[in-house]
């Protein structure tokens, strides 16, 4: 049985050194570190993850600010909003809940963010900063962030000669992710819906990591003996088990059959999807601090 990661204790971990370096800025220059969660429509799980971003922001000590914006917001509105936070020196980090509403195009609101505030990690300078090699200077997606100190506690910062499957591509994790093992030396296969005969593409991984957005898709054949399994699906499934029409998450990952090959292996939930909140403070007090031009610490 694999080794279980506690992604609850690992985020609780982060944010206790989020909640020190927020202190320290503001013993030091009397300024909290300030996040704006923009939040469009009534998706409710969007709502759920903007409420827990606002509520842990205050629980680091930040100026936390949630506009709630309805479905009928326009493009125009939209990128006004994120102007005026580009203006607010009392705003550090800037963050557009994904996705948005149909009629909404998240790219060019994204890329309205300046870099520094771009706590997501999503503009084009800090994907481009991450691209090459640069890991210091710009601000790097949460859930990549998150799911890659899971890897390195695991393999330690150095993961030479080990080979690394990320099934997914997307700007949000997969590109990022891929980007991140590339650049701790591991030699990476990004891998997604057009990859031919992806079950043995999967079983040549060392560390494998899956975003596919497919409940359990990953079965215990596509493992390698012995590699670490990060889950980064979130899925609502029917669970009839626990009454009628009864839900329950899964990830990508069919968990207790790879659990039995896998040495390390990630949860859904309380695996991945908590050091996306965490990661977020962290990159919210990292944009504050530099802003103060104090060094921040690393995560
Ligand atoms: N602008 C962004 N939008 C979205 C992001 C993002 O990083 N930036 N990521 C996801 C949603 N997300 C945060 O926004 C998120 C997803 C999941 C979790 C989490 O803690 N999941 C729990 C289970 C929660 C539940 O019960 O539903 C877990 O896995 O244990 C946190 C944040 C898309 N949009």
């Amino acid at each position: 049985m694999a080794t279980v990661i506690d992604g609850k204790a690992v985020a609780a971990g982060v944010v206790e050194q989020v909640t020190a370096a927020s202190a320290a800025l503001e013993a030091q220059t009397g300024v909290r570190p300030g996040l704006a969660v923009v939040i469009v429509g009534n998706d409710p799980a969007s709502h759920v993850y903007v409420s827990s971003k606002s509520r842990m922001a205050k629980q680091c000590g930040f100026k936390s600010v949630q506009h709630t914006l309805p479905e009928t917001t326009s493009q125009a509105e939209l990128e006004a909003l994120v102007e005026t936070l580009n203006q607010d020196p009392e705003i550090h980090g800037i963050l557009v809940q994904l996705p948005l509403p149909d009629g909404l195009n998240s790219d060019p609101v994204i890329q309205s963010i300046r870099p520094e505030k771009d706590v997501d990690g999503l503009h084009v300078v800090n994907a481009g900063k991450l691209m090459t090699g640069d890991l210091e200077g710009g601000l790097i997606s949460c859930t990549p962030a998150g799911a890659m100190l899971f890897v390195r506690q695991t393999h330690g910062p150095d993961l030479s000669g080990l080979n690394a499957v990320v099934i997914g591509r997307s700007n949000l994790f997969g590109k990022p992710m891929s980007a991140l093992l590339l650049a701790a030396n591991a030699t990476v296969t990004t891998a997604h819906s057009r990859t031919k005969d992806l079950a043995s593409v999967c079983r040549n991984a060392d560390i494998l990591v899956a975003a596919v957005g497919r409940p359990q898709m990953v079965k215990a054949g596509w493992v390698k003996p012995g590699a670490t399994v990060i889950d980064v699906g979130i899925n609502r499934i029917d669970a009839p088990e626990r009454g009628e029409g009864k839900t329950r998450l899964v990830g990508d990952v069919a968990f207790d059959e790879c659990a039995e090959v896998a040495s390390t292996i990630t949860p859904v939930p309380g695996g991945v999807g908590p050091m996306t909140i965490a990661m977020l403070m962290a990159n919210t007090v990292t944009a504050a601090m530099r802003a103060h031009g104090i060094k921040p610490p690393s995560f």
